[in-house]
């Protein structure tokens, strides 16, 4: 059993999106975090990373309710997720654009088909013909809007994962290591495009192990960096 001290992380910019406070989540038995808040505010770029098995992707599933908090509050948009009924938590949920450590893609369909699934499955078929060219010329996939996802390498896969994350317009970005098993060059290529999102306005959490990243981009961008490590959320300083 592992357990921690609060440790509140204020940002500065906005008010927040997203907010765990005094959060304990653990499977079976054991607790992975007690007593753990975060706070995202609205229009910041925050990193967070920690060694296999930390704790980041059950963090990130805990911001957008996929887990239900063990004890204390999960906020989204300053509503207790906890309150919220199945139909709100949708709500919230087109709120927030997440990008899956393993992408999530259906093989049956097509990239185009696949990026435009959450407009289809919220009954916007009307705004698909208006987003899917300009989305797919951004992330530099218009050619390969055809084919099927085990025909894309990792790094066109990882950033039709982005597209259909934003397709909604999300206010916030969810990405569990979104540069996992892409090179260097493409790592950067698609930080750049979470970037952008952040200079739009956009709230951006990035789950990553990889720290080389996190130094390139914190001089392009204005970023939080927390470590979770052993159960706590530390604000990781120049020691990065
Ligand atoms: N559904 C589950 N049932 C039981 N244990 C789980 C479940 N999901 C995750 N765990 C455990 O919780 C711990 C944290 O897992 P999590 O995936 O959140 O870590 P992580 O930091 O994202 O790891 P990685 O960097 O390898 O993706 C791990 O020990 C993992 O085995």
């Amino acid at each position: 059993m592992r357990s921690i001290s609060a440790e509140v992380l204020q940002i500065a910019k906005g008010s927040a999106v997203i907010e765990l406070d005094k959060v304990s989540y653990g499977y079976g038995g054991s607790m992975l975090f007690s007593q753990l808040s975060l706070e995202l505010a609205k229009g910041s770029f925050h990193f967070l990373t920690g060694a296999s098995g930390a704790g980041k992707t059950t963090l990130l599933k805990l911001c957008y309710a996929d887990l239900r908090a063990k004890t204390g509050q999960v906020r989204l948009f300053g509503k207790d997720a906890a309150n919220l009924g199945r139909d709100e938590v949708a709500v919230a949920r087109r709120r927030i654009g997440v990008v899956h450590q393993d992408c999530q893609f259906l093989d049956h369909l097509s990239i185009a088909e696949n990026i435009v699934l959450p407009l289809t499955v919220a009954g916007r078929h009307d705004e698909v013909g208006k987003n899917l060219p300009e989305l797919l010329k951004w992330v530099g996939l218009t050619k390969q809007a055809d084919q099927r996802p085990p025909e894309l390498s990792g790094g066109e896969r990882q950033r039709a994962a982005l597209a259909r994350a934003v397709i909604l317009s999300p206010d916030v970005i969810l990405a569990d290591e979104p540069t996992g098993n892409v090179d260097w060059e493409m790592s950067e290529r698609l930080m750049k495009l979470l970037v952008e999102l952040n200079k739009m306005g956009k709230s951006v959490l990035i789950a990553t192990h990889d720290l080389g990243m996190i130094r390139t981009m914190k001089s392009q961008v204005s970023a939080r960096v927390s470590r979770l490590k052993d159960g706590q959320l530390i604000q990781a300083g120049a020691d990065l």
